[in-house]
């Protein structure tokens, strides 16, 4: 397995408060990794981190062996867990902004997405639902050519139809030589999608496994791991 992303011992710190603590681990090219935590456990802090948008108090990370500055922005696609999209926007709109914005945007692969999603790109920004809105954000993400796709809580809050329509998108469309990490706290109906999981609890990583291994080992589903390890969170 070739190494995509190297985490070595990042601690972030916010004044008095440690969202991350000497965390460390790997992923290698061509999987997708659930980074499951409860609310507060330092998920959308480690993303942020990833992406370059903030920076560790200590410790280093990169991405293919590039550090992560402004050299990795090219390898690094993100979906954070709030839209990036402007209300005023049609989907036509975000697509074009995208497209300006990173020059690695395909524009094909955005159409064919957009159709999958049942999104049409004269409908308003802000007439979608919450589930569509989603859609949209990880079309967005998804369409850029990058080797890691980090995303932050694409299911968050959308009903388990909707829900599906998202984890089959992104099994169609996640092209096999780049990985994904996505965060979430809604283990159940997604714990299909992972190859692995990074279990994060208040800042630290308590459990990185391969899925297959785990079940195989302890006789149980994601699901089940996840709520004994955080039952009392
Ligand atoms: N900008 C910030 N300033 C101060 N504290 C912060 C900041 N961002 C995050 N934190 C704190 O860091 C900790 C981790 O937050 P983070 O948002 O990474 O958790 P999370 O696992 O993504 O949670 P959720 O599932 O609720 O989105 C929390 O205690 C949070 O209050």
């Amino acid at each position: 397995m070739d190494e995509l992303l190297e985490i070595q011992n990042v601690t972030k710190r916010f004044g008095s408060r440690q969202a991350l603590n000497e965390v460390s681990f790997r992923l290698g090219a061509g999987t997708i990794t659930g980074l499951l935590g409860s609310n507060g456990s330092g998920k959308s802090t480690l993303m942020k981190l990833i992406a370059g948008l903030s920076r560790p108090s200590s410790g280093r990370i990169s991405v293919i062996g590039v550090p992560v500055g402004m050299d990795s922005k090219s390898l690094v696609s993100f979906m954070p867990d709030v839209p990036v999209t402007e209300s005023w926007m049609k989907v036509g709109d975000a697509l074009r902004f995208q497209q300006d914005f990173y020059p690695d945007f395909d524009q094909s692969k955005a159409l064919r997405m957009l159709e999958f999603m049942k999104l049409r790109t004269e409908d308003k920004v802000r007439t979608l639902s919450k589930g569509m809105n989603e859609r949209l954000q990880l079309t967005l993400a998804l369409s850029r050519r990058a080797r890691l796709y980090l995303l932050d809580e694409p299911i968050g809050g959308v009903d388990p139809v909707a829900r599906t329509k998202i984890l089959n998108a992104l099994m169609e469309f996640y092209e096999e030589d780049s990985s994904i990490l996505l965060s979430t706290h809604l283990v159940t109906d997604i714990e299909r999608i992972f190859d692995e999981v990074i279990f994060l609890k208040d800042g630290e990583i308590v459990l990185h496994h391969s899925v297959e291994a785990l079940r195989q080992e302890r006789g149980k589903s994601i699901d089940e791991l996840f709520r004994e390890v955080f039952a009392e969170c």
